[in-house]
């Protein structure tokens, strides 16, 4: 079947680029403040726009700015004195953003006195979540201690891991079969055998001596996203740094490692290969490019189907909470807010426009949050 011609259902009508003005970030919450950052009397900060930062407005420009702007920079190690401003504006900053995006640990007992009563079901992100991000995407581990925590807390909540990575690779990461998983952004769903909506595109298997059903809504993109996958490879092949990564039913072209003199080099290769596969879009992650299909599918409508399988969906009694990092996240934090469903809760250590209601610094804060998730429930199991 040509598929650079031939729509089908989930499939959008036409070629859908990011919307970058929905995750552009506000004037206000930049961390980068100049001694000259004025407050007004409703805690709101003025800040002079500069446009040197790494988390410069993306709204203004194309998808180069959106590329500068998809990653924190890195901690400094060393500081001299004007440093030590920069941090203390930082921080200040981040504390006037968590008014907005209160901790998850600080409001745990809000958090816990609206699940009260309620089957918590939990969607957790697994880049820059579960493991920290590293340079080489090989090596993003998942320390013992967090494995553990996931199992504990998989062992009391229904646990689903919802990624950009192939679902395989995301298994072999994390290790754990009592999870649900769901990769390529939720294109390739492993979950619970049970009646759906959805039961054109679902796979009954065995695996593991455990029945399943398999959702792979963009199955017939496979020998496309394959072609695009060999020919990024070929094409960026000579970009020291470059890296491109097979993620089933996506593409992710990494350039974290490369000189930021070659990103537009990167851009423009992923740029005029889609001009190619009208049927394909990009999307951006933390100093990755991501090609995928145009389908009406992402992070946002896997939860739902994951709660429609587990027979959760649309009920009072249950409190789905979503943990993530990354903007692909933003469209399951979506989900949540507007359905007024559950909570998300964004993972960052600077200030991020986002729907997620709460925040968490980092992955070790994920992990104090899911063991309070677990005290909290055997304390009131007894
Ligand atoms: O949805 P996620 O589980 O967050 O996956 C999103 C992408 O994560 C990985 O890339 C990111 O993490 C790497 C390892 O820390 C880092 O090197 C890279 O810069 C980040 O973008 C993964 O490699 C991608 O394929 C995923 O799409």
């Amino acid at each position: 079947m040509d598929l650079k011609s031939n729509p089908t259902s989930p499939v959008l009508p036409e070629n859908t680029p990011l919307n970058i003005s929905r995750l552009a970030l506000r004037p206000s919450v930049v961390p980068c403040l100049s001694p000259t950052a004025v407050f007004s009397a409703g805690l709101h900060l003025t800040i002079p726009r500069k446009k040197t930062g790494i988390l410069d407005d993306v709204r203004s420009t194309g998808w180069l700015d959106s590329m500068k702007a998809s990653s924190p920079p890195p901690k400094r190690i060393t500081r001299d004195a004007n440093d030590e401003s920069g941090a203390a504006d930082t921080d200040l900053a981040y504390r006037i953003w968590m008014l907005k995006y209160p901790s998850g640990l600080s409001s745990f007992e809000q958090i816990a006195s609206y699940a009260k009563g309620k089957k918590i079901v939990l969607f957790l992100d697994y880049d820059g979540t579960l493991s920290p991000i590293v340079d080489n995407p090989d090596c993003a581990i998942m320390s013992k201690s967090m494995r553990a925590a996931v199992r504990k807390a998989a062992n009391c909540f229904p646990t689903a891991i919802i990624s950009g990575r192939s679902r395989d690779k995301v298994l072999e990461f994390v290790k754990l079969t009592e999870l649900y998983y769901a990769g390529s952004h939720g294109m390739d769903i492993m979950g619970p055998v049970r009646k759906s909506s959805y039961n054109d595109h679902i796979e009954h298997r065995v695996k593991q001596r455990k029945e399943v059903n398999i959702f792979q809504p963009a199955s017939e993109f496979l020998p496309m996203i394959n072609e695009v996958f060999n020919s990024l490879v070929e094409s960026t092949k000579d970009i020291a740094g470059a890296r491109v990564e097979n993620n089933k039913f996506c593409v992710s072209v990494h350039y974290r490692n490369v000189d930021p003199a070659n990103w537009p080099v990167v851009g423009g290769i992923v740029q005029d290969m889609l001009k190619d596969y009208p049927r394909l879009r990009l999307t951006h992650g933390r100093k990755v490019l991501e090609v995928r299909p145009v389908i009406n599918w992402d992070k946002g409508k896997a939860v739902v189907f994951l709660l429609e399988s587990l027979g959760l969906n649309e009920r009072e009694d249950v409190l789905p909470i979503y943990v993530g990092d990354d903007r692909t996240d933003e469209d399951a934090f979506k989900v949540l807010r507007e359905g007024n469903r559950g909570y998300g809760i964004l993972v960052s250590s600077v200030p991020k426009e986002s729907s997620a209601h709460y925040s968490l610094r980092d992955p070790s804060e994920v992990m104090e949050f899911l063991k309070l998730l677990v005290r909290w429930k055997k304390s009131n199991a007894l």
